[in-house]
């Protein structure tokens, strides 16, 4: 890792820029950082960023949980196709996903066509503990969070994997990853 404010960091970061003509979208399980590093990483790069949780919580004016009780995971699922399609016109520079709009069909081709995607991939333990600090992923409530997150990770393997990219969720500061991602694109886009 390297210190943003250090000369050989700033060029690094000025040559990536420069080479990003698409958003780059995370992708990954809940609690691997895609909305913490995402937003790390949009102030490295001097970017804009967006969750597409927050702007689907905003355009239905309701919390995920709520959506979910509510109206279903089906209907979530198509609501955030839609908002995720409309970030990905607005020009933003990091989109930071909920980690099941990869493994719709129709939203997963929308970002491997559009935008750069980053799989942040994660081990278990870090996962349970990382979203074990907060009770607001209605898929974690309903039964042993670790046995949850267990099945979605062999479900939902298959589809990350089809990310361009794919990460290591470093342990330490959300920086490290953030700047495990620079490098690996950096390395896809060579
Ligand atoms: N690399 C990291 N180092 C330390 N804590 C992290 C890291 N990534 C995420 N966290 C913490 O884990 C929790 C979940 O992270 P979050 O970014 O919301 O994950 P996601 O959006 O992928 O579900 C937050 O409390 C966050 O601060
Ligand atoms: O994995 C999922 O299906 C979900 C992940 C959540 O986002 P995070 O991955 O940011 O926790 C949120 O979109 C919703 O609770 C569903
Ligand atoms: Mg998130």
């Amino acid at each position: 890792m390297e210190p943003v404010s250090s000369l050989a960091a700033k060029s690094r970061v000025a040559a990536l820029t420069a080479r990003l003509d698409r958003p780059i979208v995370l992708v990954g399980l809940m609690g691997a950082g895609k909305s913490t590093v995402g937003r790390r990483l949009a102030t490295i790069l001097k970017c804009s960023f967006i969750d597409a949780d927050d702007a689907i919580e905003e355009a239905a004016r309701l919390p995920i949980a709520e959506i979910f009780s509510e109206f279903g995971e089906a209907y979530f699922r198509d609501g955030e196709r839609r908002v995720i399609a409309r970030l990905m016109e607005e020009n933003h520079g990091i989109i930071a996903t909920g980690g099941g709009a990869f493994i719709n069909a129709e939203t997963r081709a929308l970002i491997l066509e559009g935008a750069i995607a980053v799989w942040i991939d994660c081990d278990l333990a870090t996962l349970v503990e990382r979203t074990g600090r907060r009770d607001n992923r209605p898929l974690l409530r309903d039964g042993d969070p670790e046995a949850i997150l267990s099945r979605l990770m062999k479900e939902r393997a298959p589809y990350y994997a089809q990310a361009h990219i794919r990460v290591e969720g470093q342990r330490g500061p959300h920086t490290r990853t953030a700047w495990a991602i620079i490098e690996g694109i950096e390395q896809w886009l060579t």
